[in-house]
């Protein structure tokens, strides 16, 4: 019965609620439309409302300061503009479901308790004297997520706000309607989020605000850490919690951090396509999305062809047969090393003594400056200098230089032979150019005459054409000679003229050369080997993905250049994909941001995997203990019970993984005589899937090829609407999709269906991580197939978990 009254009252209220937000937008729109015509109407009219006058210093003052005022209005308008838009848009947002949630609190000291709503924006009321609805970042709201009712508690900048929560209330309104609505004990009601499971997959990520879970919300609202790392198992909302970080952090320092100040490095470029809707839907503006070899690509600066991390994996997953194959994998392991990186260190110290490269500055078929006379100069620096200094020097030096030979130069005789074969264009342009300097002089003569009685006044007479024509010629060389010299100055600007590939290369010569550069005495066996892969490559001006960090790290050492002080957050998702040498570098591109580091160390698929899980982490290291942070997510909420159950049972080191109580079917096995037999099955089973109405369905192979051929057999199978995803691939999308392995990583799909679950094909125990990765992807349902032998991973598990289909 207090229910049924809570129900009458919470209506009665949600309907005030209403109208008070439509107010709020009838009375906003306007105001937006109108500031909006403003700007247009003061950018169009910019120009005529300043006062333009050159003449006097006084007018040029005018000038001025009628720019700057007319600029100041602009942008007050701009700024009231914007800030009447994103109170609209938060209106309109709020408008279908104007909160989610309700706490009531008794402050210690007070007996009157209040009744904190919670929604996606906040909203007072006309007076703005009393909040109707509180934004889900405000500090009262974070009770919310981390309180059962009972003794409650939240930080404020003036200090912690003790006291009780005496209701906890959840509520569901779609399209302004009240759904439900339920009272909860625990800190989530569980309830809500059955509900939030129980969907379907979309082709974008949606927001989970109203049902954060308290360990997630510890994530969203660090901001003490300078290293927050999540550990967490698949599905456990580790992307999910990431993404409401960002928008927390962006309205809680909303006057000093822009979204574009926050990064967020995704595994691949479609991952990009999937989160991008979240922010948005939070109010906010996206962060910067890019993934770590785009930021390689753009450093390189085309430089070298690099290989991305996706053929790396299809090497690493199809090559195992090849002789090259060990040593590769020694070399990926050790340059992806803490060893390798202080190595690097070293190096750049010893640089500083002796051996380094340059490349000399060559024109036509002369060398102009040698690479011995730059080491030479290089090296008569003090040695306390720092490299990268010392590169400015030299940088300097050698532009001084080049404009000394730019002058030299004009007196030679291949100089005169152009000029003798310019175009008539080129010579008119010299005539003119040389007249106006004529001019230029004579009227400066004028001027000096009126001191000057002696100068003679002369025009263009006979002894000045001989000048004339002189001087035309004399222009006409200086011109040839530094349209010559303009890209050699160029290049040297750029600092081309180090030789950042043989420096590279050199540490590859040989053990002892190595050792005697870096101070390194460990090396893995394969050296020699490891020595001639890279070597070979390089030379071919191609770069290894596993060399392409360090590479960079060593030229980085060297310029000095590259950093980004304005970003302030950088965030890692799939973190333990990343190697420790990677991390390094990104704390130096990134000085002055924190980063925020999300990662499943089981679904650790490349070679370079970092473990985020130990105390001893190299992630630990980066910035110290004190100011690093370890949350752990157990919690998975993605798949079912019954899936989790399995994917559990894949890591027989017992992954600290706890499924969300959410119940479905078994995952099914099917095994099939042949290919063709597969194909058919599969397709019949695609179609039952669809017409069952899940839909995001994918089809998951190992390796891009693999995923060709799967593609290939399903078309002949009469399947349509297949969706073939590459590397190129940009956009998630609803449907079916038929995607390998490492690509569908962080995504997920209703159903999931495992294209060879065959030892032939995950039969290597290095496989076992990228096999858990590809069935942890489903939601609701998890089909796996094989044409003989099944992988070794199923071997232990619980055969009461299986629903075996033999097929012929
Ligand atoms: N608190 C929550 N409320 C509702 N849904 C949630 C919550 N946390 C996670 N989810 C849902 O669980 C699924 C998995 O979340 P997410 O992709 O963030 O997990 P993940 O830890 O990044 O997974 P993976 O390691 O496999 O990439 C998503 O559908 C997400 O919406």
């Amino acid at each position: 019965m207090a229910n049924e009254i809570n129900r009458v009252e919470e209506q009665a209220r949600l309907e005030r609620v209403k109208m008070r937000i439509q107010a709020s937008i009838a009375e906003l729109e306007p105001e937006v439309s109108g500031l909006r015509s403003q700007v247009t109407d003061i950018r169009k009219r910019f120009w005529e409302d300043v006062t333009l006058n050159t003449s006097t210093h006084e007018d040029f003052e005018e000038t001025f300061y009628s720019i700057k005022q007319q600029e100041a209005l602009l942008s007050e308008r701009e700024r009231s503009h914007l800030k009447r838009l994103q109170r609209l848009n938060g209106m309109k947002r709020l408008l279908p479901s104007p909160y989610f949630g309700r706490i009531d609190f008794t402050e210690q000291g007070t007996k009157e308790s209040e009744a904190v709503y919670i929604g996606v924006a906040s909203l007072t009321d006309e007076e703005e004297l009393s909040f109707l609805v509180y934004d889900w970042r405000t500090p009262i709201a974070s009770m919310y997520y981390d309180f059962m009712p009972g003794p409650a508690h939240y930080d404020t900048p003036g200090g912690r706000i003790d006291g009780e929560m005496t209701l906890k209330r959840q509520y569901q309104i779609r399209d302004g309607e009240l759904r439900h609505v339920f009272d909860t004990s625990m800190t989530i009601g569980d309830e809500l989020l059955q509900q939030a499971l129980g969907q379907g997959a979309d082709a974008q990520m949606k927001s989970i605000v109203a049902t954060i879970q308290r360990e997630q919300n510890a994530i969203i609202r660090d901001e003490t850490s300078r290293m927050l790392i999540v550990q967490g198992a698949a599905g456990s909302g580790k992307t999910s919690a990431a993404l409401q970080r960002a928008a927390y952090l962006l309205y809680r320092n909303r006057d000093k951090l822009r979204a574009d100040q926050l990064v967020l490095f995704s595994p691949n470029g479609m991952f990009n396509s999937y989160v991008a809707a979240v922010l948005p839907e939070l109010g906010e503006e996206n962060m910067q999305q890019t993934t770590f070899q785009e930021y390689l690509s753009y450093w390189l600066e085309g430089s070298l062809a690099l290989e991305d991390p996706f053929e790396q994996m299809e090497f690493v997953l199809t090559a195992p047969q090849t002789p090259d194959y060990e040593a590769r994998m020694a070399g990926i392991a050790y340059k992806a090393s803490e060893r390798f990186l202080h190595a690097l260190q070293q190096y750049a110290l010893w640089l500083g003594k002796e051996g380094m490269r340059f490349v000399p500055i060559r024109f036509q078929d002369r060398e102009l400056i040698s690479a011995a006379r730059m080491r030479e100069q290089f090296y008569s620096y003090d040695p306390n200098v720092r490299l990268a200094n010392r590169v400015i020097l030299l940088r300097d030096w050698l532009l001084k230089e080049l404009s000394r030979w730019e002058r030299r130069e004009r007196e030679a005789d291949w100089v005169q032979d152009e000029v003798n074969y310019l175009d008539p264009e080129s010579y008119d342009e010299a005539y003119r150019t040389v007249l106006r300097k004529y001019r230029r002089e004579e009227a400066v003569f004028e001027f000096t005459d009126q001191y000057d009685g002696d100068r003679r006044n002369q025009g263009p007479g006979e002894e000045s054409l001989f000048d004339f024509a002189d001087q035309e010629e004399e222009l006409l060389r200086e011109m040839i000679v530094k349209a010559h010299a303009e890209p050699l100055k160029r290049e040297v600007k750029r600092l081309h003229f180090i030789d950042f590939i043989g420096l590279y290369v050199q540490l590859f010569e040989d053990e002892g050369a190595f050792s005697r550069m870096t101070g390194e005495t460990e090396v893995p066996a394969s050296w020699p080997e490891i020595c001639r892969q890279t070597q070979e490559k390089l030379n071919g001006k191609q770069l290894f993905y596993e060399d392409a960090t360090p590479y960079l790290y060593v030229k980085e050492l060297i310029e000095g250049t590259r950093i980004n002080t304005e970003v302030r957050h950088v965030f890692v998702d799939e973190g333990q994909d990343y190697s420790p040498f990677q991390y390094a570098f990104l704390k130096k591109l990134f000085p002055r941001a924190r980063m925020t580091v999300l990662g499943d160390f089981n679904q650790a698929i490349f070679a370079q995997a970092t473990n985020l899980q130990e105390e001893a982490s190299p992630l630990v290291r980066l910035y110290g203990e004190e100011e690093t942070r370890l949350i752990r997510l157990v919690r998975s909420y993605r798949s079912t019970q019954e899936i989790v159950s399995f994917t559990k049972s894949l890591l027989p080191w017992g992954g600290d993984i706890v499924p969300f109580e959410r119940s479905g079917e078994k995952p099914r096995f099917l095994q099939a005589s042949s290919s063709a037999a597969r194909a058919a099955r599969m397709a019949g089973d695609l179609a039952a899937l669809t017409a069952e109405g899940l839909g995001s369905v994918a089809v998951i192979t190992k390796t891009a090829a693999e995923a060709s051929e799967a593609y290939g057999l399903l078309l002949e199978q009469g399947c349509e609407s297949l969706r073939l995803i590459t590397k190129e691939t940009l956009s998630f999308e609803k449907g079916i999709a038929v995607i390998p392995s490492y690509l569908a990583k962080g995504v997920e799909f209703d159903a999931v269906l495992v294209y060879d679950a065959s030892s032939a094909v995950y039969g290597r125990e290095s496989e076992r991580k990228l096999f858990y990765t590809v069935c942890t992807r489903a939601m609701h349902k998890l089909l796996l197939y094989a044409v003989g032998e099944w992988t070794p991973f199923i071997d232990g598990i619980d055969r009461g978990l299986q629903n075996m289909v033999e097929l012929s």
